[in-house]
């Protein structure tokens, strides 16, 4: 069984010191960095690029980054998440011209594949790439904005998309992402993610920057998770 995964997305914490705050939320024993790239076209939001991966880098973080592009195109800025040392390269297949070409495109470079789900894009762009895909990553929110409440459809996805990696074989990780907090990801773990992504849950609201705020709430969600079987 894949081992559970905490994933604290960034977009919550306080970019004004950004390298504390992920040197302070993984020592809260979290386990990959959680990089949400919008781009003010495919979501009405912009955050950060290549240059802030490439400084977390420098700055000394080893943890894996995990980067979920929600831009349009997304193929000319694969090469720069690659060497800016992007982990995993996420990408949301309707935002690509040609999907299989993207997924081999970020392998070719170097990194791990995923493709993303919004809560209404159907599951049917897996079919005939999976072999490509190293994660799977399915929104519980519509992408833009950290801080949303997760739609519980997104339950019944999990569980059909664990089907289809279990009867493949394949070695794919299940991510969540929006509004994982404390009191559900027992019951997101039981449909069957593998990896957590949490913004606010993790963060807070106020971007307050409290690391001993992340020791509990990293404790109570491996807690959480510890009970409940995939
Ligand atoms: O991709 C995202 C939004 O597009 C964020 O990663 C996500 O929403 C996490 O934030 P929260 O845990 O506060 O919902």
């Amino acid at each position: 069984m894949p081992a559970d995964l905490i994933a604290p997305s960034i977009l919550s914490a306080n970019f004004a010191k950004l390298g504390e705050e992920v040197d302070n939320v993984l020592a809260s024993g979290a386990d990959i960095v959680h990089f949400d790239v919008m781009d003010n076209h495919y979501v009405p939001n912009l955050t950060i690029g290549p240059l802030v991966c490439e400084a977390l880098r420098k700055h000394g973080v080893t943890a894996p980054i995990d980067v979920h592009l929600m831009v349009k195109p997304v193929d000319r800025i694969i090469p720069d998440f690659a060497k800016a040392g992007a982990t995993y390269i996420t990408f949301h297949p309707e935002a690509s011209e040609h999907v299989d070409r993207t997924l081999q495109l970020i392998r070719d470079s170097g990194c791990k594949s995923g493709l993303v789900f919004n809560p209404a894009t159907p599951l049917t762009y897996l079919d005939y790439v999976l072999e490509k895909v190293d994660m799977i990553l399915l929104m519980s929110v519509n992408p833009g904005f950290g801080g949303q409440s997760f739609i519980p459809s997104a339950l019944d996805k999990l569980r059909e998309v664990r089907e289809i990696i279990d009867d493949s074989g394949l070695d794919i990780r299940l991510e969540i992402d929006g509004g994982v907090k404390v009191d559900n990801i027992a019951e997101i773990k039981a449909a069957g993610a593998d990896t957590f992504v949490s913004g606010s849950g993790l963060f807070g609201y106020g971007r307050d920057s409290d690391p001993n705020r992340y020791d509990s709430i990293v404790g109570e969600m491996r807690r959480a998770l510890a009970g409940v079987d995939r």
